[in-house]
């Protein structure tokens, strides 16, 4: 095992309550030391984190890494190379693959995978219905024992309340989050970008907010009733934000998360960027009210976790024309530059709330122990450089997809460098990948 010594960085843990310039020792995958002026020790590989940032490992809970099965869009390696790139420790991997996750073989697959070829820590959440069909459930308490963090139908919203219902008083008997893309079928149809002024004067069909927000509502009734625990996956609209603040002042065990692209971007984008497929996802992008409550959620703790949706897609899929192109964008790159530039350079967050939508909360979430910047404690960390100027390229992504809106944008802030269990996995945007 690999001996780091991480100089003079800022150690930001708010969790702990560090906040302190000093010297970080990794040594055997954990921690060893934090002091002033620490001496290497022979054969150390040493990070001049001068001016930087170094903060408990980022974590993202929604990725979709395309494996088993579509990997001509992403692969083990790839995505997890993409991770750590983008300064993520872990990721969480949905369950719409080729076949789909819902049985306890398919996520000891991807536990063993994770371990053979991935770049970061890796966990697995299983479906909630056998097929993602909204019909039976999946074997939710096998899949649990095989690794299974979460279970979700991402991609796919489950349609009948009953269902839902059953799956949360199966998944409490384990603690299991049920992560829920929140979406009445009925209602966004063959919508493909935000129902408003926008899609009307581009002739688009629209997706209704209330597509989203009545899946929202329900859930959050449903938790109320069964004392499970939900989480609303990608929420897009304002009334969203208001239902997850209203669900929480009742005791609903209710979380949420909000993706960067929601809180950067609105649907005129889609006008803006010339009808480019790489502003179409779900939910689609909303308007400036939309993005403006998600901002207000996310600075007073109604949204817990920044989530990235990382969703890519083969340029086939996407270089079509706009209602025929494949819904999602990548998202893994560029996360941590727009939280940085977008909420806290503007001031929106503070970095230590940053560090809690990022790296506390999302563990806590899928009841792992948060990665922390103590003595003893595994050495999961992101350092993080605050004053970086850089500029978003196609050609530099480690992931297998380019399909991002955010290609050829100059950002502030960048992750510095990843550090996954003592190795040593990204520096100055670079993956190290042996
Ligand atoms: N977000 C998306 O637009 N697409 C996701 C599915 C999903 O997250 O719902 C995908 O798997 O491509
Ligand atoms: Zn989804
Ligand atoms: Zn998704």
């Amino acid at each position: 095992m690999s001996t780091l010594l991480i100089r003079n960085g800022r150690l930001l843990d708010p969790a702990s309550r560090v906040d302190r310039v000093a010297d970080l020792l990794v040594v055997g995958g954990r921690i060893r030391a934090i002091g002033t002026d620490l001496p290497a020790p022979e054969g150390a590989a040493v990070i001049d984190a001068t001016g930087k940032v170094v903060a408990p490992g980022f974590i993202d809970v929604h990725v979709h890494l395309r494996v088993p099965g579509q990997e001509y869009k992403e692969d083990m390696r790839t995505g997890t190379a993409a991770a750590v790139r983008g300064g993520f420790v872990g990721v969480v991997c949905m369950p719409n693959t080729r076949p789909v996750v819902d049985s306890a073989p398919l996520v000891s697959y991807l536990v063993d995978l994770a371990a053979r070829e991935g770049l970061c820590r890796v966990w697995p959440t299983g479906a909630i219905t056998k097929g993602s069909k909204g019909e039976e459930l999946a074997e939710i308490g096998e899949m649990y024992e095989a690794g299974a963090c979460a279970i979700t139908d991402d991609g796919r919203p489950v349609d009948r309340a009953e269902t839902m219902r059953q799956a949360m008083i199966y998944a409490s008997q384990f603690d299991l989050p049920v992560m829920d893309h929140c979406e009445d079928k009925s209602l966004s149809g063959s919508g493909c970008m935000h129902e408003g002024r926008v899609s009307s004067a581009l002739g688009l069909k629209g997706i209704p907010s209330a597509s989203e927000e009545v899946h929202v509502a329900r859930n959050i009734l449903l938790a109320l009733e069964t004392g499970a625990r939900v989480h609303i996956q990608h929420l897009s609209s304002r009334r969203s934000v208001d239902l997850v603040r209203w669900g929480k002042a009742l005791g609903a065990r209710v979380t949420a998360e909000a993706t960067p692209h929601h809180f950067t971007l609105t649907d005129q984008a889609v006008a803006d960027m010339a009808y480019s497929t790489n502003t179409k996802m779900n939910p689609p992008l909303r308007e400036e009210a939309d993005r403006q409550a998600i901002l207000e959620g996310i600075a007073d703790g109604t949204i817990d976790v920044i989530a990235t949706d990382h969703a890519p897609h083969h340029i086939d899929e996407k270089d079509v024309e706009y209602p025929l192109a494949a819904f999602g964008i990548t998202g893994l790159e560029t996360a941590v530059g727009l939280a940085l530039d977008r909420l806290v350079r503007p001031g929106v967050i503070s970095l230590e709330q940053l560090i809690l939508l990022m790296s506390t909360r999302p563990a806590q979430l899928i009841r792992r122990t948060p990665p922390a910047l103590t003595e003893g404690a595994e050495a999961d960390i992101t350092i993080l450089d605050l004053d970086r100027t850089w500029t978003v390229r196609a050609e530099e992504m480690a992931s297998k997809s380019k399909n991002s809106p955010f290609i050829g944008w100059t950002l502030t802030g960048a992750p510095h460098a990843t550090v996954v269990g003592g190795r040593l996995r990204m520096l100055e945007m670079k993956v190290i990948a042996e």
